[in-house]
């Protein structure tokens, strides 16, 4: 159905309007979530700024509305992400490759989130993100070092990316797309 059918239709009241898919991207602070986000939206790299607070933005994607909110991720602003946590379809969790210092403490926020209840039906999309720095770590090295093979009650994946060179950010959102899908929390027109 084309898309002007479908607004159409819609705004007769003939066929239901899509939810808006509700994201949130968390991670450290310098992970590189906001450049992630920017890089998304608006298809280039932006200069950003540490986060405090958030940036929220709608991407349409696929004629899928996302409404994604990027999260600041320094330590004292990390107990409010909670706050956030309702109703969200999908995180997107975003680990600075570079950052091997940290890999532990970007676990334990990983698995913090995987014990939160409003957040046990959400999609987990890894970025392993800074791919374009030489001293990036593998993806694969990445979900060694966050134990993530372990993690068995979640739909998740690991994707390598660079918010610089835009790799892998396309992909990531394929596969969110492909696995709301599978879950029904958009149709197959989308
Ligand atoms: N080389 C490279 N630099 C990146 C990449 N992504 C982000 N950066 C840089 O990393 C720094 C932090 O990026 P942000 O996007 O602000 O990080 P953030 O996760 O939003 O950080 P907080 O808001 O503090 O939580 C900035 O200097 C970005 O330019 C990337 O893929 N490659
Ligand atoms: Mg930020």
């Amino acid at each position: 159905m084309g898309a002007w059918l479908t607004s159409l239709k819609q705004s007769l009241g003939l066929l239901p309007v899509d939810k808006k898919i509700r994201v949130l991207i968390l991670g450290l602070d310098n992970a590189g979530k906001t450049s992630i986000l920017y890089r998304l939206h608006l298809g280039d790299v932006v200069t950003t700024r540490p986060t405090v607070g958030f940036n929220l933005e709608t991407l349409q994607y696929k004629n899928i509305s996302f409404e994604v909110w990027d999260l600041g991720g320094q330590t004292g602003i990390r107990p409010y992400w909670r706050c956030y946590f309702s109703d969200t379809d999908a995180v997107i969790y975003v680990v600075d490759s570079t950052d091997a210092d940290r890999m532990g403490v970007a676990k334990h926020e990983l698995y913090s989130l995987l014990d939160e209840d409003e957040l046990r039906k959400s999609l987990l999309l890894i970025f392993a993100n800074k791919q374009d720095l030489p001293e990036a770590c593998s993806e694969v090295e990445i979900a060694e070092q966050l134990g993530v093979s372990a993690v068995t009650n979640r739909t998740w994946t690991i994707v390598k990316s660079s918010a610089k060179t835009g790799e892998g950010l396309i992909e990531g959102m394929d596969w969110l797309v492909e696995k709301l899908k599978e879950e029904g929390l958009v149709g197959p027109r989308d």
